[in-house]
């Protein structure tokens, strides 16, 4: 697929009570073009729900439990992860039932939506069930509870307006890299970002020092017994000069690397993390095909 240089990318996260349409949505949206991820249970806690990928944007849309359950002291640390989680992400989309109409759990969760200040969507899903003159009014009663950034009426199950609500979500993308390749097949979506966001930070923190000549492959990533994700990483370059830039005076640049990475992984995922990073030089690596196959994902070649 010939990629757009102006390529965006970001995550957004879908929420909404059981039974709103959440995973229809996905199927949907998957069923017109995306990567597909396995069924296997994800380790942590926010799970990658699909990627939708066109020619000049990628959208990665996570689903964020926490912000689902009512309160307890579980559930008030669940939510604390899920809002750093909603912060972080370009856009959220709000599901609803216009047949159900405005219920205890939707309020819910418009009062956790004031505490972040990222730009919200209504989706209005299952519009094929009711009479669209039936609509205005419920999307008044939910336009007094919060100030939306966007109101989308779809029929997730059908499919109607569903283009519509992808085209709204990319004009808040920003710039960005391709986290995953074209219609890959995975067993481990997450590993994909985490690589992508440790090589991001790489090419920021080092400028123009490091040409795009480097990859980020995870070695392993496991939930530990006191739940942190341990991810071991190791960075590729191609030069012993290279490497020194990377690891910085006494590791300076990559402990920030690892620092930032770090936080950004810790929203993506939910939980908290241990990331150790190695680098490694494998000189002319872009030229052999058995590391390319290891390494597994897109690296500017
Ligand atoms: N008529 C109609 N039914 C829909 C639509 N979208 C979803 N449904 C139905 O609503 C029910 C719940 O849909 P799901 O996609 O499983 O809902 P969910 O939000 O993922 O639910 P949880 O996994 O419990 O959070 C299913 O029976 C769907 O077929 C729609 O646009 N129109």
């Amino acid at each position: 697929m010939q990629k757009s240089k102006q390529f965006k990318s970001g995550f957004v996260a879908i929420i909404g009570r059981p039974n709103v349409g959440k995973s229809t949505l996905m199927n949907q949206v998957i069923g017109q073009k995306i990567a597909i991820m396995s069924d296997k249970p994800q380790t942590t806690r926010n799970k990658i729900h699909g990627v939708y990928t066109s020619n000049d944007s990628q959208i990665v849309f996570l689903d964020t439990p926490g912000i689902h359950k009512r309160q307890s002291k579980l559930g008030d640390y669940m939510n604390t992860v899920a809002l750093n989680t909603l912060n972080e992400v370009e856009a959220v989309l709000f599901l609803v039932d216009v047949v159900e109409g405005i219920g205890g759990g939707d309020r819910y969760i418009i009062e956790q939506l004031k505490k972040i200040s990222t730009p919200v969507f209504l989706v209005l899903n299952k519009i094929d069930q009711v009479h669209p003159e039936t609509l205005l009014p419920i999307i008044v009663a939910y336009k007094d509870l919060y100030n939306f950034a966007e109101i989308v009426p779809i029929s997730a199950m059908n499919g109607n307006n569903v283009n519509t609500l992808l085209e709204q979500v990319s004009k808040y993308l920003p710039q960005g890299p391709q986290y995953y390749p074209d219609d890959q097949v995975t067993d481990h979506p997450e590993q994909f970002v985490v690589a992508e966001l440790i090589r991001e930070k790489i090419l920021h923190l080092t400028r123009e020092e490091i040409p795009h000549s480097i990859a980020v492959a995870i070695e392993d990533m496991k939930v530990q017994e006191n739940g942190v994700v341990y991810i071991g990483a190791v960075i590729y370059v191609e030069r012993d000069s290279q490497k020194g830039i990377v690891i910085g005076k006494q590791g300076s640049l990559l402990k920030e690397v690892g620092k930032l990475a770090r936080r950004d992984i810790e929203n993506l995922l939910g939980s908290r993390t241990f990331l150790e990073l190695w680098v490694k030089v494998k000189k002319d690596w872009r030229n052999q095909e058995r590391i390319l196959k290891d390494l597994g994902f897109r690296h500017d070649v």
